[in-house]
């Protein structure tokens, strides 16, 4: 298996923040993991990119055990919600920062940015400063910083949870299409079951530190024990009462 989680533990103070967690993901397939706030997501994907080390446990990734190794040094990245853009550099050289950093030279940095600023329509704003962009835009930004230099794994925190609805529905289906066309295995963490559904191979759910990873989308949904259930039927009471006002409307 690409990504191994074996046993991870860790604890603040007392509280036992991340019990016994243990779970696997393909090459190339998105987790999509819900579960209410304080369950442990975010230092779930800490401990897996290297930036909280667990008490106990192992992380392995393509074979090769990586829990303690630094973060720069497992090729992966943790991107979240609020992540800063470079403020003093341009949206290309916020893209090209990380090939940069790896001496690509520049005509190969110039190609990679130019498609990649395609693939996530911002090829007209790389002289731009990241000041001068809106919100999905600079959301995009990040995106692209962090794909280009070919990560192993990509660790989502909310990535989307600050942006209006609309563009939460661009920016979801263009990450779809980056996923196949960069080959992404990703870790995608939200609150919004829609969006674990559309945008997960696979949906894990996380409860007391713990996290379930349902063998179909359909084992998910039949699990009462997620509350999925409930905003499923409550979703279903609007259609049928909308569905019911239109008949009134109709036979008045
Ligand atoms: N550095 C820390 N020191 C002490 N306690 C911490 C630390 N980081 C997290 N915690 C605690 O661990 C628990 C889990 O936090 P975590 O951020 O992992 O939850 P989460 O599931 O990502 O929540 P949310 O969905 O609200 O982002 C919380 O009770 C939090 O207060």
């Amino acid at each position: 298996m690409f990504l191994e989680v074996n046993n991870l533990n860790k604890k603040f103070n007392k509280e036992h923040v991340v019990e016994a967690l243990s779970f696997e993901l393909e090459k190339q397939k998105t987790l999509s993991i819900l579960g209410k706030s304080g369950c442990g997501k975010t230092t779930m994907l800490k401990m897996i990119s290297g930036l909280v080390n667990p008490d106990s446990g192992n992380v392995f990734l393509d074979g090769n055990e990586v829990t303690l190794l630094k973060p720069e040094q497992r090729n992966m990245v943790y991107l979240y919600q609020e992540d800063l853009l470079f403020p003093h550099l341009t949206i290309f050289e916020n893209i090209a920062f990380g090939l940069r950093l790896k001496k690509i030279n520049s005509k190969a940095i110039k190609d990679q940015v130019d498609q990649m600023a395609h693939s996530l329509e911002l090829h007209n704003q790389l002289d731009k400063m990241p000041h001068q962009l809106s919100g999905g835009q600079r959301q995009r930004v990040s995106f692209g910083r962090a794909i280009i230099i070919n990560p192993s794994v990509l660790l989502l925190d909310e990535p989307f949870g600050s942006l209006d609805s609309g563009t939460r529905q661009r920016m979801q289906s263009l990450f779809k299409n980056l996923t196949r066309e960069y080959k992404i295995t990703s870790l995608f963490i939200t609150h919004d079951l829609k969006e674990a559904i559309l945008m997960g191979d696979k949906i894990g759910f996380m409860q007391n530190g713990n996290l379930h990873v349902y063998e179909s989308k359909q084992d998910f949904l039949n699990d009462p024990t997620t509350g999925v259930n409930q905003e499923i039927n409550f979703w279903k009471s609007l259609q049928i009462e909308a569905g019911s006002e239109l008949k009134n409307t109709i036979n008045e």
